[in-house]
């Protein structure tokens, strides 16, 4: 690795962040094993981190969408970035993957900043997000977004990415790989379908076999079950969990609660675009901080403080009014 390609995320005070390409024997702790005992709290170091983000800030106009000190995600386990909506936690993931470029602060890879690197090369290092449908790749077929998953180029830049002739001599592996995929996710039947006509959850079966076209080391998944039916739910649960047994390391943003409780290993908790907790699901959803986000986001009125006497007598005279025996 070139040494000025090589950079310390670490907080002032700690120890260096940066990962070593090949972890000697008593390296770090890798996996969900390196996560027993961490001390619950926002930028907690991990002792295998494939991604660590620090002083990462993005402002439009007036609002700092994103504003996070600093951050680690632990190599091998499946992460989940949560947060109430507006928390900043889209605008997070394009940051890191390179779709969006930060004001301020830096993330680095095993190691390697990514300091001006664009979403392809990102890609190419071995980190993928997931897109949702968009109404072009929507009227491609399967097979075709599994091909365009190949280019690591999905996303804004998709049509900027004039690479098309470049992929005659890889066709065979290209398409041999996406075949195994879609074998993979049950979508070989559909293979020559267009991708518009899929369901929801297959949908996002199709956005994880894409992301996957690049053998990936990080998969970022956005919202893996949005729309998607509760058959089919489990079959998207156990699709995650085979990526992390595969050795990869997932983050997801996602609002389904069940899904994280069921499947993180960490959970990773934004508000108005700082970490404002971290920890093991269980512990993080009762974190007072996070109850305290969550009803400042969604609920204007504490129901414990609602006046039950004057919203029984409301209800009563609704009924009695339905009935036409108002008093
Ligand atoms: N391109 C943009 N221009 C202006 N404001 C933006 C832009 N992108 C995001 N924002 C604002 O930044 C804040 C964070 O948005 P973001 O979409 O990252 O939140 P989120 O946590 O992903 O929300 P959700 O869960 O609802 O998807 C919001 O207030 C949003 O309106």
């Amino acid at each position: 690795m070139p040494a000025d390609d090589s950079i310390n995320l670490s907080k002032p005070g700690t120890e260096p962040a940066a990962v070593p390409a090949e972890p000697a024997a008593g390296g770090p702790v890798t996996g969900k094993a390196g996560l027993v005992g961490l001390a619950a709290e926002p930028g907690v170091a991990k002792p295998d981190p494939i991604l660590v983000a620090h002083g990462i800030t993005r402002q439009f106009g007036g609002l700092k969408a994103v504003d996070v000190a600093h951050v680690e995600v632990q190599r091998g386990v499946i992460t989940a970035l949560i947060g109430p909506n507006g928390a900043g936690k889209t605008t997070f993931f394009n940051l890191l993957t390179g779709f969006d470029t930060p004001d301020a602060g830096d993330r680095s890879f095993n190691g390697k900043s990514l300091k001006r690197s664009s979403a392809s090369r990102v890609a190419r290092l071995g980190m993928v997000r997931t897109f949702q449908l968009t109404k072009v790749l929507s009227k491609l077929t399967v097979m075709e977004n599994m091909r365009l998953g190949a280019t690591g180029q999905l996303g804004e830049r998709f049509w900027a990415a004039p690479f098309r002739f470049l992929w005659a001599d890889q066709e065979s592996n290209v398409t041999a790989r996406a075949t195994e995929l879609l074998q993979r996710f049950k979508l070989d039947a559909k293979a020559d379908d267009f991708a518009g006509s899929l369901s929801g959850g297959q949908r996002k079966l199709l956005e994880m076999a894409r992301s996957l076209m690049v053998n990936p080391e990080l998969v970022m998944l956005d919202e893996p079950m949005a729309g998607v039916n509760p058959a089919l739910k489990q079959s998207l649960l156990g699709h995650v969990k085979s990526l992390r047994e595969e050795g990869m390391s997932v983050l997801f943003v996602e609002h389904d609660m069940d899904m994280v409780r069921d499947i993180s290993d960490w959970v990773i908790v934004m508000a108005q675009g700082q970490v404002i907790a971290e920890g093991p699901p269980d512990s993080v959803m009762t974190d007072q901080r996070v109850i305290d986000a969550y009803l400042g986001a969604h609920h204007d009125t504490d129901i414990t403080e609602l006046d039950l006497e004057a919203v029984a007598a409301e209800a009563e005279a609704e009924i009695l009014s339905e009935r036409g025996d108002s008093a």
